[in-house]
């Protein structure tokens, strides 16, 4: 009787999905070749040769990175509709702010900034940080700020890599820039904080890519945050260790 029309329902099956372990591999192969562990600023620090204005001037700058971190968790956590996924970034923000004055992250890189010679009060305002460092970090907050939860997320990627860069720097501090050693809390803190948060953010993207084009999505946002960090190195490097760089306005170191 009913002759009524039939509906087709096409199931589109992703053929191309890379698997979990796949993934991993493409991410581990984006932070082997662009990760900033092999920036020639970096490379530079751990042979010992830095010297003190040098060092201060990387502290200081890194700090407008540090001092953003918390306020980029916190457009990242506005996406989120989900009170777990929430509950669980949220530890972020704690680790960077602590739960009062005087704790937490933000505050234990100016103790570091304070070990290379630096007063806090030259380094709070952010004044003298340089052009380059501060277009690079803004650009973290605006790609976390203008796309999705999922390459927001991605983009924090580079925390697979910092355990491992972290613990040698430590070692190189400790043993080429003494006077710095009672400033390192900061990096103590990180060596467990950086697998954590990775281990989680990678159970995310890994769980939440549901198609091939998504998955390429979270390699790119990795991609992009590796170039994020690269370029402030650079606007570091070139103009602290060439003489006659440094912009105006941006802070010049008043030791060698
Ligand atoms: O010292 C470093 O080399 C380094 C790298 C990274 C990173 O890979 O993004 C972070 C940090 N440190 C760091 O201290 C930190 O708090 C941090 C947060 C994030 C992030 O993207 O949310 N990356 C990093």
């Amino acid at each position: 009787m009913a002759s009524g029309s039939m509906t087709m329902t096409t199931v589109v099956v992703e053929t191309n999905l890379l698997s979990r372990q796949e993934l991993r591999d493409r991410l581990q192969a984006v932070g082997d070749s662009r990760y900033h562990h092999r920036h020639p600023f970096h490379l530079r620090m751990h042979r010992g040769e830095l010297t003190r204005g040098q060092l201060q001037a990387w502290a200081l700058n890194r700090y407008y990175y540090q001092s953003r971190i918390p306020i980029k968790d916190s457009l990242l956590l506005a996406k989120s509709d989900d009170p777990a996924f929430r509950r669980a970034w949220r530890k972020r923000i704690l680790d960077h702010d602590g739960d009062k004055d005087g704790y937490g992250g933000v505050e234990k890189w100016i103790q570091l900034a304070e070990a290379s010679g630096l007063r806090r009060e030259q380094v709070i305002p952010c004044t003298g940080v340089l052009p380059g460092v501060r277009y690079a970090v803004d650009a973290y907050l605006a790609l976390v700020r203008d796309n999705s939860l999922l390459i927001a997320v991605a983009s924090s990627l580079t925390e697979l890599f910092s355990r491992d860069l972290i613990s040698l720097r430590m070692d190189q501090m400790r043993l080429h820039y003494p006077y710095l050693t009672p400033g390192l809390a900061y990096f103590v803190g990180r060596l467990t904080q950086a697998p954590e948060d990775a281990t989680f953010a990678l159970d995310y993207v890994s769980t939440h890519a549901a198609t091939r084009a998504q998955q390429e999505q979270v390699i790119q946002a990795l991609e992009a945050k590796c170039a994020i960090l690269w370029a402030q190195l650079d606007a570091i490097d070139y103009a602290y260790v060439v003489p006659g760089n440094i912009p105006p306005g941006a802070f010049v170191p008043d030791c060698d």
